[in-house]
């Protein structure tokens, strides 16, 4: 069997050799002749699975170790008869620690004091909901909007799109789509972008293409800059705006969810798909092998300090945004590589989840807040 596989999918030879020849791929670029003579195609989200991709091939499995589907035309695997499997919520943690670093970053650099401010979450999926579930943990006023979701009756404070645009801090967790009843293509648009007040925080972790860019740039203008923006997503990847870069806080190349153990999760899950798909047991891998601990396994934090900076100090001892955004705006200056944007996620500087380490603390109410945000906590240590 011939498994070709995106040379950025951690562990995919540990895991899929024992299947059959592994061949890795650079995913942007791949072509049919690459994927002609090929059983089993393994993807992340730059590779567009088309009908021009895939017709007289003969795989007959893709999986993509993604959240996001938008790369692939579902449609197309169905009526070709092709089984086609994602790691839906592999990356969610890692997704909602890169939310708490960048606003842990806007405290430390602005003072944004978020914790009593109202948060407004877009899209309740598995991103959405472990967001949404970290702020509801710590007691922030934290509503959501999800016309796909609003009828599940439960607890969740689910809002118009209009209420979302009176948060103070607005996080984007939805995927991009361009039809049904609620395409998100453009979603956050002039006329949307136009109700924002001043000192309102954006975080965009979904989708580029979701916040209409250059509507984003009036609206900073209209604000006179007073907005903090936090952007991993962009329009038209891995072509960005530096437009668009220039007036945002944080900058990052679309690597919100690449955390070590979040993207190992993701190729864990389709190698799970696979081998059901092909009837076999799971024999020669082990999940412990397959995603790894976290380089710092407990800290103890001694100090006392106000509930945000505790907070930041925290989590940037494990994951700071600041150094990917950095790492962006130097390699864009001096680089004289062709596709700066691909190279940084290629080279990205592994991080561990917030969840790999144990925090202790003397102090109960540092606890609740640290266990609310994602860390494991240490109750013994009290
Ligand atoms: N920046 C990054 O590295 C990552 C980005 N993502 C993106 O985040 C998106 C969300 O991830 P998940 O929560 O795991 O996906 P999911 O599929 O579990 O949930 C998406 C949610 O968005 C909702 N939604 C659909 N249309 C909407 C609309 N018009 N307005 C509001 N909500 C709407 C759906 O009803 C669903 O509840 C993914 O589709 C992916 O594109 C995911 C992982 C990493
Ligand atoms: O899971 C998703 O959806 C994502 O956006 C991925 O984390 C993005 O990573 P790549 O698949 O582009 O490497």
């Amino acid at each position: 069997m011939k498994i070709i596989a995106d040379e950025n999918m951690p562990n995919a030879e540990k895991l899929f050799s024992h299947l059959g020849s592994v061949e890795l791929v650079n995913g942007r670029a791949l072509t049919q002749a690459q994927v002609k003579d090929a059983d089993v195609l393994l993807v992340r989200s730059v590779t567009k699975v088309t009908r021009d991709l895939l017709e007289g091939s003969q795989v007959r499995f893709v999986g993509s170790a993604t959240i996001g589907v938008d790369h692939i035309d579902l449609d197309y695997l169905a009526e070709a008869g092709i089984v086609f499997s994602s790691a839906p919520g592999c990356n969610a943690e890692a997704v909602a620690d890169y939310v708490f670093s960048g606003l842990s970053y806007l405290y430390m650099t602005k003072k944004l004091q978020w914790l009593d401010k109202k948060i407004g979450i877009i899209g309740y999926g598995n991103v959405g909901k472990t967001v949404y579930a970290r702020f509801a943990q710590m007691g922030c006023r934290v509503c959501v909007y999800d016309p796909l979701k609003e009828s599940d009756t439960s607890s969740i404070h689910f809002v118009s799109l209009e209420e979302i645009l009176t948060c103070d801090v607005i996080s984007l967790h939805a995927p991009l789509t361009r039809d049904g009843d609620h395409p998100t293509k453009g979603m956050l648009g002039e006329k949307e972008l136009s109700k924002l007040s001043a000192g309102v925080a954006i975080i965009s972790a979904g989708r580029g293409g979701v916040i209409d860019e250059q509507a984003l740039i009036a609206c900073h203008q209209r604000l006179e800059g007073d907005i903090h923006l936090v952007l991993d997503v962009w329009d038209k990847e891995p072509d960005i705006n530096h437009n668009v870069v220039s007036i945002v806080d944080i900058a990052t190349p679309h690597i919100a969810g690449y955390s070590k153990q979040g993207r190992e999760k993701g190729t864990w899950m389709v190698y799970q798909a696979l081998c059901q798909h092909l009837k076999l047991d799971i024999v020669d891998v082990h999940k412990h092998d397959a995603i790894s601990a976290g380089w710092f396994s407990s800290f103890d934090m001694s100090v006392e300090f106000p509930q945000e900076e505790m907070l930041a100090r925290c989590i940037h001892a494990i994951y700071d945004v600041a150094r990917d955004d950095a790492r962006l705006r130097y390699k864009y200056r001096e680089s004289k590589e062709n596709n700066v944007f691909d190279w940084l996620r290629k080279h990205y500087v592994e991080r561990d989840e917030l969840n790999t380490c144990v925090v202790s603390t003397q102090k109960n109410a540092s606890l609740n807040i640290l266990d609310a945000v994602g860390f494991s906590i240490d109750t013994n240590k009290n």
